[in-house]
């Protein structure tokens, strides 16, 4: 089985209500994911703004100068001078799209089914004459008559794309009909190689991209936490990672999505929830007592696979869905011993509570109630500080918080008054590791200075 990625954060994500990327960050996310992997960058259409030429023409010179290697693609109208631009550009490809549906050709283009055609083939002929690579994109392909879908991709293919992009717009795709259409178009016009671009409107698009694969397509479109039109596209990290567990493929370098993943939350100003497949917090943090047993004598139980191939790391948190093992394990890593019948009665008390997050304090607290004693634990593993941060005079402070409160490592952050503006509460494994969670902080957009305490001591 042949599938590669084509990432599009910088055109499809840039789609999303609120994004706009700086030219730095283009640059900054470009060399990302190419240090990801990523086969394809769709690096934005360059005829959008200023900004957008700007970053392709930098991405452009690093990818001249050998620092990024994924294929560089702009995003073009069938439009001459959309294409005279990419050629100007000297992108590795020029992705040239043309709605083909009868309500895109009726409603947008004011066009026949026979003249859309004769469009198609002089703009992908153009392009060729510029000495251009050419993917067309048939928009809103999977609404689109099939026959005259076929004599579409038949048209392209025969101007010089070697590349065609069946796109589900609007995201009405379902995974065996995804299959079924594009072994049809794989059989029906053979030469040419197809990509699928899938919208997730109902919430199908990870797997209408793998019914693809299975179908013949052999380069699947993704974005950076799924980021896009309305509801956005295939989240990379996730389809990413369904490719591996299904079929065995390292499409990218998959311990390096949750860095990724941060960055462009950090850029896009999108939070990803906590809940999110693959590299969202919870995404390998466990709660119920039953799990927690089972993932403690084989984490196989109730993982799909091992966090450490994404970079992440498995935790579990306690409350009153807890059991007998994941309270006594909680205990050991504390390094405090307690008898089976003082963890019954800590378990009891824990059940009696009805907090969110039972941290390791207050588990300590229940377990000197109960007992009697004064316990001591071990000394923590992890690095606490509060960071309190300044912003510049002029910014929105909310957004500044909306936008530290994305970072990994902040656990959390309040507008307060007085000298400073923010306070985030972050978490860290090492020194290292909160360096770089301070350097991320003073990174954003609005900050103009911060002061770091050390938490020493917590009651
Ligand atoms: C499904 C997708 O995501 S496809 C990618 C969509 N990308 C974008 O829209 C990029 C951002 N867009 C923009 O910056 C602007 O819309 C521009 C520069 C592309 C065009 O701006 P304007 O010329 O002011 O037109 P506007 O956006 O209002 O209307 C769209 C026009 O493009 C035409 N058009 C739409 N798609 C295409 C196409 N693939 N090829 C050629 N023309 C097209 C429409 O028919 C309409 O033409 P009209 O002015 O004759 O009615
Ligand atoms: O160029 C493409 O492949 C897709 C265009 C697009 O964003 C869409 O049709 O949703
Ligand atoms: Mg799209």
């Amino acid at each position: 089985m042949k599938v590669g990625i084509l990432d599009s954060t910088l055109r499809e994500g840039e789609q999303t209500p609120g994004v706009v990327f700086t030219v730095d960050q283009r640059v900054e996310i470009a060399r990302a994911l190419s240090s990801l992997g990523v086969a394809m960058i769709e690096a934005g259409h360059p005829a959008v703004s200023p900004d957008i030429y700007e970053g392709i023409k930098r991405i452009m010179k690093l990818k001249r100068e050998g620092e990024i290697t994924s294929e560089i693609l702009a995003h073009s109208r069938a439009v001459k001078r959309d294409i005279e631009v990419a050629a100007e550009l000297e992108v590795d490809r020029v992705a040239i799209f043309f709605g083909v549906s009868d309500i895109h050709l009726k409603a947008k283009h004011h066009v026949s089914r026979e003249d859309a055609l004769n469009i198609i083939a002089e703009h992908i002929s153009y392009a060729k004459s510029h000495g251009l690579k050419v993917r067309f994109t048939a928009e809103d392909g999977s609404r689109t008559d099939l026959d005259y879908l076929v004599k579409v991709a038949t048209t392209a293919r025969d101007a010089g794309a070697d590349r065609i992009s069946i796109a589900d717009t609007v995201g009405i795709l379902y995974p065996s009909k995804t299959r079924e259409l594009f072994s049809y178009l794989t059989r029906e016009v053979p030469g040419v190689e197809f990509d699928i671009h899938a919208h997730n409107d109902l919430g199908m698009a990870v797997a209408n991209a793998l019914a693809a694969v299975e179908g013949g397509a052999t380069i699947i479109h993704a974005t950076v936490n799924g980021l896009g039109e309305r509801v956005g596209i295939v989240p990379l990290q996730v389809v990413a990672a369904a490719i591996k567990y299904h079929f065995g493929i390292d499409v990218v370098k998959l311990d390096q999505l949750p860095k990724v993943a941060s960055l462009v939350e950090k850029y896009s100003g999108i939070a990803m929830p906590p809940n999110y497949p693959v590299t969202g917090d919870y995404a390998f943090v466990h709660k119920a007592g039953i799990h927690v047993a089972g993932i403690l004598n084989d984490p196989r139980t109730y993982e799909f696979m091992p966090p450490e191939t994404f970079g992440r790391s498995r935790d579990y948190v306690i409350d009153k869905y807890t059991g007998k093992h994941a309270v006594r394990d909680r205990f050991e890593r504390l390094g405090v011993k307690l008898t089976d019948q003082e963890l019954e009665q800590v378990l009891a008390k824990i059940k009696s509570t009805n907090s969110r997050f039972l941290r390791d304090v207050d588990l300590l607290e229940i377990a000197e109630e109960v007992t009697g004693k004064v316990l001591k634990p071990r000394p923590p593993e992890r690095i606490e500080a509060i960071v309190s941060i300044k912003c510049d005079s002029n910014v929105y402070t909310t957004a500044v918080t909306r936008r530290l409160s994305v970072i990994q490592g902040v656990k959390e952050v309040m507008e307060i008054s007085g000298d400073y503006d923010i306070l985030a509460k972050v978490e860290a494994k090492d020194s290292v590791e909160l360096n770089t969670i301070i350097e991320n902080i003073r990174s954003v957009k609005g900050v103009s200075s911060t002061l770091t305490s050390l938490v020493l001591k917590k009651m």
